[in-house]
């Protein structure tokens, strides 16, 4: 079969663990079946070729990313406004494993693009946890950017395939990952 067995696309609000758990689900499946791919790094990356900074370091979960998220917010959104496939097209390029986990679906122009290409194959995940814990995380609200769409256009009129809850329970974490996994792993028996 041609193209992905099975697409996975994440969101979830800053600090609720989606690089946590989709590295988590990578890890469990291994690097040769699983590609985790972000949004947010084409559009991190030429946004640091613009504007002359360290891409690297807005990869992490630091401070830095965080002093420039709202003008690279801005930035992101001009080009998906432009075209909404924009990141989407550049992050599936050379992807050969059968599994993608799409980790950081902001929009749901990002959700639609996946699904009006892999549909028959697409599954869209939330990661949900509590303001408690995403504070424990370090998250601190910022008006502009938690009110605003990067952070909400998901809340409201998108339904979802699965729903992660990431409090920081690991049994229960992992109880839920089980269940997705035995999910993955059916899709994939059933495509060989
Ligand atoms: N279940 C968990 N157990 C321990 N640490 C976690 C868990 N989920 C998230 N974290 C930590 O919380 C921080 C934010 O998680 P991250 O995955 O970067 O969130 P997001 O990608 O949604 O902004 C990271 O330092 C991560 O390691
Ligand atoms: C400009 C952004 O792509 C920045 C996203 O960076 P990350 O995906 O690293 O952010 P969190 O995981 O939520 O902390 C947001 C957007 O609106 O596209």
């Amino acid at each position: 079969m041609e193209g992905p067995h099975l697409v996975l696309v994440f969101s979830g609000k800053r600090k609720s663990g989606k690089d946590y758990v989709t590295e988590l689900i990578r890890e469990r499946l291994g690097p040769d079946t699983c590609a985790v791919l972000r949004l947010s790094g084409p559009l991190k990356e030429q946004y640091a070729q613009e504007k002359g900074l360290d891409f690297q370091r807005l990869l992490d979960a630091s401070g830095y990313k965080e002093k420039y998220r709202a003008d690279m917010i801005a930035w992101g959104e001009e080009r998906r406004n432009a075209d909404p496939g924009f990141f989407c097209r550049i992050i599936i390029q050379g992807v050969t494993q059968p599994v993608w986990i799409v980790s950081d679906a902001r929009r749901k122009s990002d959700i639609d693009w996946f699904l009006s290409c892999y549909g028959a194959v697409t599954q869209t995940v939330r990661v949900v946890a509590s303001e408690e814990t995403r504070k424990a995380r370090g998250w601190i609200y910022t008006p502009d950017i938690d009110d605003a769409d990067s952070e909400c256009g998901l809340d409201q009129g998108t339904s979802f395939n699965w729903v992660i809850t990431n409090n920081g329970d690991q049994e229960s974490l992992d109880e839920q990952l089980h269940r997705l996994m035995d999910f993955i792993h059916s899709k994939l028996d059933s495509s060989v």
